[in-house]
């Protein structure tokens, strides 16, 4: 289990050039062990910045980052990093993109073989994660790219997690996926968080998957949080200080006016009977 801090953290990008950019401003946040949170906000407002300092991509230009008992500032060298990217697993936005093995067992061996693995122990972790995102052992000597997308992101995802991170940090996972593959690949992330105690932490577009999935949600506007909240209290409070993205409005107003659910799609009825479900617990589903 491990919890990631972050204390006055700022980021500038081009800092002492002309071209500076001031991305993230003084950021205090705690993401909570084995907790699944969902970093939501419009674009350009932070959130790639943020997760990329979540695992040494980035160095904070002020403040901290501390991840477990590892303290990450300005001062911190790259070589100190080692063991940052090996507790912070990053699955990056169409991860399957950058598979390149020639085979499937042979992509997901890279990663352990890089933290010092021996290859049979290579061999050993990725059977038992590619298992565990559901990918056949048919498949385990196919080539990456003869497989479906979502598979293929969740050979991707095996390929982190046989590195054995202790928080898994997904930039848009269920990016370009259907609805039933969205579905599958989220309810697999809560599987593994609960397994195996992992800390979740994902940017996320999608407010379905933020009300259904995330224990946790953080808003950004600007480079700042704005907000932090459990999900059903996001879409719940019309608090008019913060300004959501135009999909949480969305279902904020569905959530103050549900009379017009009867022209969503299923899956988003569905969502609303949920959250009507923990608004009314002995009830409250509306056809
Ligand atoms: N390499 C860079 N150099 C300068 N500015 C950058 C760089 N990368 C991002 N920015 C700026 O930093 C701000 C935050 O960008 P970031 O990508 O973190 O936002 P985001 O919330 O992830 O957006 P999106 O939802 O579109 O992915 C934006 O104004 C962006 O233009």
């Amino acid at each position: 289990m491990m919890e990631i801090k972050l204390k006055n953290v700022g980021y500038t990008y081009h800092l002492n050039s002309p071209m500076a950019f001031t991305a993230l401003k003084n950021i205090t946040l705690t993401f909570p062990a084995h907790q699944l949170t969902a970093i939501i906000g419009k674009t350009g407002s932070g959130k790639s910045t943020l997760i990329k300092l979540l695992n040494g991509l980035e160095i904070p230009t002020s403040g901290e980052v501390v991840i477990g008992n590892q303290v990450i500032d300005k001062y911190t060298k790259s070589k100190q990093l080692n063991l940052v990217r090996k507790n912070v697993g990053m699955v990056f936005q169409f991860s399957e993109n950058q598979l390149f093995s020639e085979t499937v067992l042979k992509d997901v061996m890279f990663g352990p073989l890089n933290f010092g693995k021996s290859e049979q122990e290579a061999v050993e972790l990725a059977k038992f994660w590619l298992a565990k995102v559901g990918i056949d052992k048919d498949l385990f000597e196919q080539a990456p790219f003869e497989l479906s997308g979502g598979q293929m992101r969740c050979v991707a995802l095996a390929g982190v997690l046989a590195c054995e991170p202790k928080v898994l940090v997904l930039d848009e996972p269920g990016a370009g996926l259907d609805y039933v593959s969205n579905q599958n690949l989220m309810s697999l992330l809560k599987k593994l968080q609960s397994q195996f105690g992992l800390t979740i932490i994902m940017v996320t577009h999608s407010m379905e998957n933020v009300a259904e999935f995330a224990d946790h949600v953080v808003v950004m506007k600007n480079g700042a949080i704005v907000r932090q909240t459990k999900p059903i209290e996001l879409f719940s409070t019309d608090d008019s200080k913060v300004e959501l993205p135009e999909a949480a409005q969305f279902y904020l107003k569905l959530m103050k006016n549900h009379q017009i659910e009867n022209e969503l799609p299923i899956n988003k009825t569905e969502l609303i009977n949920r959250l009507l479900k923990q608004f009314k617990p002995n009830g409250g589903t509306h056809e």
